[in-house]
């Protein structure tokens, strides 16, 4: 059996291209119907693994003005002919969709004016590929007495289906039920979306330029010895990370190196007895000339921000191998940024917010898709954007999303470790865009095992990279 591929994520309009391209298809509402047969399915699905049985429930469907309440009122047809009792609140009276209402209401569906007390679960159909904004006040009035799970059609109506910007107010779902293909909202609000579930409807969307690794993704792309490895071939990494102000960056940067690949790992600067102390495996030396080969490097963590730190900068920069710059390199870098423009070799940034602004000018703000390609194309470098999503885009606006699922690594020092990771990957050879994606990936899955339900600091974060990397392998 196949493993699940690489889930990709379209934007609006890409979605409607493929629609159209079916012709009589979406003409004739076989769309529709095939939509709402699916989403009536996964309500039904809910209704049965919360309460043991479809017949006798009650649901209740919030309606705005256009297809988005299509899809809705015709699930509530099939929902009501399964013995569901189904009502429907119509924000907007006037323009429900008129097919749509009337097979609702000939299979007995009842038009009401507020949720009633009975409703064991609302299905969000206001608005979906066509939303912008917040809820408008009809909707949010509905929603602000609901207190029963939300079954959103398409997207929860308030959030950007193109941006996943969550707007305020905007509906937060269990279960958003989707058609044809994912919308690029499902990866960046996945707290909004809750689980997501994709309706075919015999559509092909094509060309998606957000996507997320899988896990088998991840575990396959890992770096591992072989027979014929040596420590050479599977990637030296160099980290110039920490000072004698900052020698745990040094430290955190190495271990996720360490503990990411079984290359090998060089350290460069001030910290380097005490990163010996902690990893003997390490090889270390005082400066860049003594350094010798490596196959990528990391920079920045810990690394101060004077002229010194600028100098060794731009020698790295100026080397022909793999470097990603994080910390004090993307302060640094921010009064330099002819630095990685002028660059023509694979680079990769993995700033915070407040670093992101630096370099940027602006924040992030809340269209953080729209941010951190617009920085990847001005620097012309792959810009890794933490959070608890962690957007990784390239110069060309391709881009991979994490969802990390925990915040458990929103800690001091849990940069550096991510650093050292992603810096081993790209040692291995692994792009900037997949190093980053597949690091963040182990980095947030090392947090939550780390963690297993209590607070954890960076060190123990890097200790646990190794078993997340053997826990993505089980991954069958
Ligand atoms: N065209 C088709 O055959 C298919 C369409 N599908 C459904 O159709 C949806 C798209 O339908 P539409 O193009 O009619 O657009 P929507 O239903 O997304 O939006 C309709 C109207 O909602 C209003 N609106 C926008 N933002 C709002 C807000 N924040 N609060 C309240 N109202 C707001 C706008 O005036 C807009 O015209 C998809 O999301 C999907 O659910 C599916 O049935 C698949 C097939
Ligand atoms: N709320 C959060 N949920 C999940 N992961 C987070 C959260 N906040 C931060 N992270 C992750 O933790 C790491 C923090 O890095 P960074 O801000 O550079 O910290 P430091 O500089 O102290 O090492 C990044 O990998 C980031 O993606
Ligand atoms: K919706």
């Amino acid at each position: 059996m196949g493993h699940p591929p690489i889930k990709r994520y379209f934007a609006a309009e890409q979605i409607r291209v493929a629609e159209e391209a079916t012709g009589r298809l979406l003409a004739d509402g076989v769309l529709m119907r095939r939509a709402a047969s699916g989403l009536a399915g996964a309500v039904a699905a809910e209704l049965r693994s919360r309460h043991g049985a479809v017949y006798g429930r009650a649901v209740t469907l919030v309606i705005g003005s256009g297809d988005n309440g299509g899809d809705a009122l015709f699930a509530g047809a099939v929902l009501r002919r399964r013995g569901v009792a189904v009502s429907a609140v119509l924000t907007a009276p006037d323009r429900a969709h008129a097919a749509g209402l009337a097979a609702f209401r000939s299979a007995g569906g009842r038009v009401v004016d507020g949720v009633p007390d009975t409703a064991e679960l609302v299905v969000d159909g206001v608005v979906g590929l066509r939303g912008t904004g917040p809820l408008r006040e009809a909707a949010a009035a509905v929603f602000a007495q609901v207190r029963v799970p939300v079954v959103a059609v398409d997207v929860p109506s308030g959030v950007d289906a193109d941006t996943g910007v969550v707007h305020d107010p905007s509906v937060r779902a269990e279960i958003t039920v989707t058609f044809g293909a994912r919308r690029i909202a499902h990866a960046l609000a996945p707290a909004a979306c809750g689980r997501v579930e994709v309706v075919d409807i015999g559509i092909d969307a094509d060309g998606a330029r957000v996507e997320m690794l899988s896990d088998r993704d991840v575990a396959e792309g890992w770096p591992l010895p072989g027979p014929a490895s040596t420590k050479y071939t599977q990637g030296v990494v160099g980290v110039i990370a920490g000072s004698d102000r900052y020698p745990g960056a040094g430290i955190l940067c190495s271990a996720g190196a360490v503990a990411a690949t079984s290359g090998m790992v060089r350290y460069v600067g001030s910290a380097a007895a005490t990163v010996v102390d902690h990893f003997p495996e390490v090889v270390v030396a005082p400066d860049l000339d003594g350094a010798g080969r490596v196959q990528a490097w990391v920079v920045g963590p810990g690394a101060g921000t004077d002229d010194a730190a600028l100098e060794l900068l731009r020698r790295v920069l100026a080397t022909d191998v793999p470097v990603l710059v994080d910390a004090d390199g993307l302060t640094v870098l921010a009064h330099h940024p002819e630095l990685v423009v002028e660059r023509h070799h694979p680079t990769l940034l993995t700033p915070h917010d407040g670093e992101f602004e630096r370099l940027a000018g602006r924040s992030p703000g809340h269209d953080r898709l729209s941010a951190v390609r617009g920085l990847a194309s001005a620097l012309g470098a792959t810009v890794l954007l933490k959070g608890k999503v962690t957007l990784v885009a390239d110069p060309g606006g391709e881009v991979l999303v994490n969802d990390a699922g925990n915040s458990w690594a929103a800690t001091a020092g849990a940069g550096d470790v991510l650093s050292g990771i992603a810096g081993a990957l790209l040692a291995a050879g692994l792009s900037p865009r997949v190093a980053g994606a597949a690091a963040a990936r182990v980095h947030a899955l090392a947090a939550d095992l780390a963690a297993d339900g209590a607070p954890i600091g960076a060190s123990e974060l890097a200790r646990a990279v190794r078993p997340a990397v053997r826990s993505l392998r089980a991954v069958r």
